[in-house]
């Protein structure tokens, strides 16, 4: 059985844990979880405790997050790290090129040279904050050939995987999770992983959060209910590998401060064989989202389809939001249908999972699934030529938006683009012409 064949019958019969933000328990091994102490003097079965935290202890009890973990071999045991090639990853501060106050877009990474592993594939875009400070987030794409046999961490931030090509199996110290096109996994801050593929080839996006946690955003008058459902999410059930008293070499490689750091284990440490905790990986299906728009007139902005939020300390001020733009139905009257023309503080990423957004052409050399647009810091954007005259025109009949999947990671800093991607051989030249020819229709 192929590698790809063994994997993709692992993903199979994934099982999980659901909910949003609560706390999961699970044991791979009858037993292995202690009952009433986290820290029993000698833990089940031999293992060792550990706990990992993904806030300050003293945070208030709705931010805390921590999770036990109960393993073969303490994390401690491993030997010094040393300074790796950072390949295409770039981190915050971003300080290769100014910030551009131009849209940008671009076409699709070109294909990976043989060989290429998510995380010898991840191609950093640009950002903003500082990961040294817990603040701002960066954009990367990635695209791989191969499965990881290494394992990696990000101790700067917690990273939310977008496939547009290619399903995933992402093996994690808590256990396994498949995400497939169309669905969303997040890897919290400092959680080990490693990412098989389970197609030939793999192609996405990645947002990777230095600031607070993603959480499910407020629902204030929509109520109870609606947008992203914490039910909808889950979390993996413990899954551990066991390399026996021999060990083996393990290359295990952390993405600290912007850098790469690697050290060889003895051993898999993705050992965990039970765990409780809300420091969780999870995934998600975009296609459970519960769209909420409007059914009178008006397009409603896009806050409206936040799937998950970074706060920062100002109410209703985040980070970064993960906002996708869902099949949906369209049926305001007397209404520009389409994203509105607009210039916005936040500042937008836009990637295309497939068919096409209903602000922008898709053709060749439009904004095209695996591409991606940067409308910063107040820059003006909105329906290309194409689409306004279309939209302007068209009869306002109830119509059903299902031919597409977008997202948006939108940020309150501007996003200052790496060299490789403001260079890149894939960036789009001419970008601004597709708002050419919006005539004069001014009559007074
Ligand atoms: O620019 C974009 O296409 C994203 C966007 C969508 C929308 O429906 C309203 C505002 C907005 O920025
Ligand atoms: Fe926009």
């Amino acid at each position: 059985m192929s590698g790809i064949e063994q994997a993709r019958k692992t993903a199979e019969g994934l099982a999980y844990s659901t909910g949003f933000g609560n706390e999961h328990s699970s044991e791979a091994v009858p037993g292995a979880l202690p009952i009433g102490r986290n820290t029993p003097q000698r833990a089940p079965l031999g293992l060792y405790a550990e706990q990992l935290s993904g806030s300050a202890f003293t945070e208030p009890r709705a931010h805390n997050r921590r999770s036990w973990l109960y393993r073969i071999r303490p994390s401690a045991a491993h030997p010094p790290f040393v300074r790796t090639d950072n390949g295409a990853v770039r981190s915050a501060p971003f300080t290769e090129t100014v910030p551009d106050p131009n849209r940008l877009r671009w076409d699709p990474l070109p294909d990976p040279a043989p060989g290429t592993d998510f995380l010898a594939g991840l191609w950093t875009l640009g950002g903003n904050g500082d990961a040294t400070q817990r603040t701002g987030m960066a954009v990367h794409l990635y695209h791989a050939d191969s499965s990881m046999e290494r394992v990696f961490s990000d101790s700067d931030g917690e990273l939310l995987i977008v496939p547009e090509r290619g399903a995933l199996l992402v093996r994690t110290e808590l256990g396994m999770l498949r995400a497939a096109p169309g669905e969303v996994a997040l890897i919290p801050r400092g959680v080990r992983f490693r990412v098989e593929l389970l197609d030939a080839t793999a192609r996405g996006y990645v947002c990777e959060n230095y600031g607070r946690p993603f959480v499910l955003p407020d629902l204030g008058p929509i109520g109870a209910n609606g947008l992203a459902n914490a039910r909808d999410f889950r979390a993996p059930v413990a899954a551990y590998e066991d390399d026996g008293d021999a060990g083996r070499p393990v290359e295990v490689v952390n993405k600290f401060c912007g850098n790469l750091w690697s050290a060889t284990y003895d051993h898999s440490p993705l050992d965990v064989v039970a765990w409780h905790g809300n420091h969780v990986p999870y995934v998600y299906d975009l296609r459970r989202f519960n769209v909420i728009g409007s059914i009178s007139y008006d397009h409603p902005d896009p806050s409206v389809f936040t799937v998950l939020t970074s706060p920062s300390d100002t109410p209703g001020l985040a980070g970064v939001d993960f906002v996708v733009f869902a099949p949906r139905w369209l049926v305001g009257e007397d209404t520009f249908r389409p994203p509105y023309f607009h210039r916005n503080v936040m500042s937008e990423y836009m990637g295309l999972i497939e068919g096409a957004y209903d602000a922008k052409s898709a053709g060749k050399g439009g904004f095209v699934a695996g591409g991606g647009s940067l409308h910063n810091m107040m820059s003006a954007h909105g329906p290309d030529r194409e689409t306004f005259d279309r939209a302007s025109a068209a009869e306002l009949k109830p119509q059903k938006i299902d031919d597409g999947l977008a997202f948006m990671f939108e940020t309150r800093w501007p996003v200052t683009a790496t060299g490789q991607a403001a260079g890149a051989g894939h960036l789009q030249r001419g970008y601004d012409d597709v708002w050419e020819g919006l005539s004069r229709n001014f009559r007074p």
